[in-house]
Parts: C-alpha cells; structure tokens; sequence
C-alpha cells in the first residue's frame, strides 16, 4: 500500500458521504435548487483564489523540474478550463464582481483556506497532502456522474469540467507528487500528512452542505 492508498483509505468514508451528497445527486437530477449552486460558485471562487497561491507557494519549495512545472501550470489554469468555465457560469447566473465583493468567505471556505495554508506553513508534504483530496474527490465524483447526465445544460457543464481524461493525469500526478514527498519524509510527518487529507476531506464534504444550507456566518 503507498502512503496515498492509506490517505485514500481512511478518508473512504469521508468521499463516499460526498458521492452520496445531495448537492451532488441532486446535479444529475436536476433538482438542485439554482440559488444553493450560486452559493457553491460564490464560495468556490475563493477556494480557487486560495487554491492558486498555494500551488505557487509550494512549487517555490520544490526540487524537481517536473513537478515545479506542473504545480506552476495548475496555479495558472494551464491544464483545465475551469476557471474559463467559472467565468462562463458568472456570466449565465448573473454573479456580477460586486455580488461576490460583497459576499464572505463561509465558516466552512475559510476553515477550509487556513487549514491548508497552515499546512503548507509547516512543511511542504504536509501541504501537498492537504491540497490532494481536491484532485481526487473532483475526479471520482465526475467519473460517478458523467455516467448520468443532467437535465440542466449548466449542472452537465460542471460535471464535464471534472470528467475529462486530463484531470484524471493530473489527479495522477498529484497523487504521484504527495507519494514521493511522503517517501522523502519522517514517518510522523507521514502520519501528518494523511491527517491533513482527512481534514481536507472533511471540509471538502462540508462545502456540499454549507451550499445546500447557504450557511454563513451567524453575526
Ligand atoms: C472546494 C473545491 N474543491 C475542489 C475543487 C476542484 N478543483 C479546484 S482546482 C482543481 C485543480 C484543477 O486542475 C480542482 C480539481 C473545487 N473547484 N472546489
């Protein structure tokens, strides 16, 4: 077993409750209410933001070539269309620059954003550990759902996003990434390092459900 089938394993739990997710079912139903999707871009925007400078901050700490390369390409939004498909998605649901100025990080979003920044604080294997469950959760969910399609052309568009053959050699590469840090490192730091996925992965199932509820901050 490497260190990323143990990650995997743990957290089986923690994806299977986001598979299962009714944000997700209900993607392919089509009876996700417009506004919980709206909430979810709103929120995403920030992890994306987040999610760029982390790359570029890790690849700094990097040696090989090839993986400074690939975490630069990601931060830049080289190796997918989602950020040019975000834009899209603004554009249709009318979320204007003012609207998302104007709405705040979600307790979940920005529990999500420190804990992988702190992290990354600390080592970085610990930082690619915490960064993986994004690949990886994205990725098994739209190989689940490109088997079902959506009735509604935008909830389709999404799922597409994460059900392409490119994500799946990123995904790869992520995992091939955190599997030689991990090699390269301590075994407490090892033990670490699939905590970080858990909890990555905790917060990943809790953006579904903070959407779903539009939960924000009680004050
Ligand atoms: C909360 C949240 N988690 C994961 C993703 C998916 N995602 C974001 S960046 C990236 C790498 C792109 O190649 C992936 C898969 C998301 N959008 N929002």
């Amino acid at each position: 077993m490497t260190l990323t089938d143990n990650m995997r394993t743990a957290a089986d739990e923690l994806f299977t409750a986001s598979f299962n997710h009714p944000f997700i079912t209900e993607l392919t139903t089509g009876n996700l209410p417009m506004d919980r999707f709206r909430f979810y871009l709103k929120q995403d925007a920030y992890y994306l933001k987040e999610f760029s400078r982390l790359h570029h901050l890790l690849a700094l700490q990097l040696a090989e070539p090839a993986d400074v390369k690939f975490l630069e390409a990601e931060a830049n939004g080289l190796n997918n269309s989602e950020q040019d498909v975000r834009k899209e998605f603004f554009q249709q649901l009318q979320i204007t620059a003012d609207e998302l100025t104007n709405t705040p990080m979600a307790p979940n979003t920005y529990n999500y954003v420190t804990h992988m920044e702190h992290e990354l604080a600390t080592n970085p294997a610990q930082g690619a550990a915490a960064l993986l469950p994004c690949y990886w959760l994205y990725n098994q969910i739209g190989e689940r759902l490109v088997q079902q399609s959506s009735p509604v052309k935008i909830y389709q568009q999404f799922i597409d996003t994460y059900a392409s053959p490119e994500f799946t050699i990123a995904t790869n590469t992520m995992i091939d990434i955190v599997d030689r840090l991990g090699e390269e490192t301590t075994s407490v730091v090892q033990s670490a390092m699939i905590t970080a996925f858990l909890r990555s992965s905790y917060f990943e199932l809790n953006f579904w459900q903070t959407a779903y509820d539009e939960a924000t901050w009680p004050f």
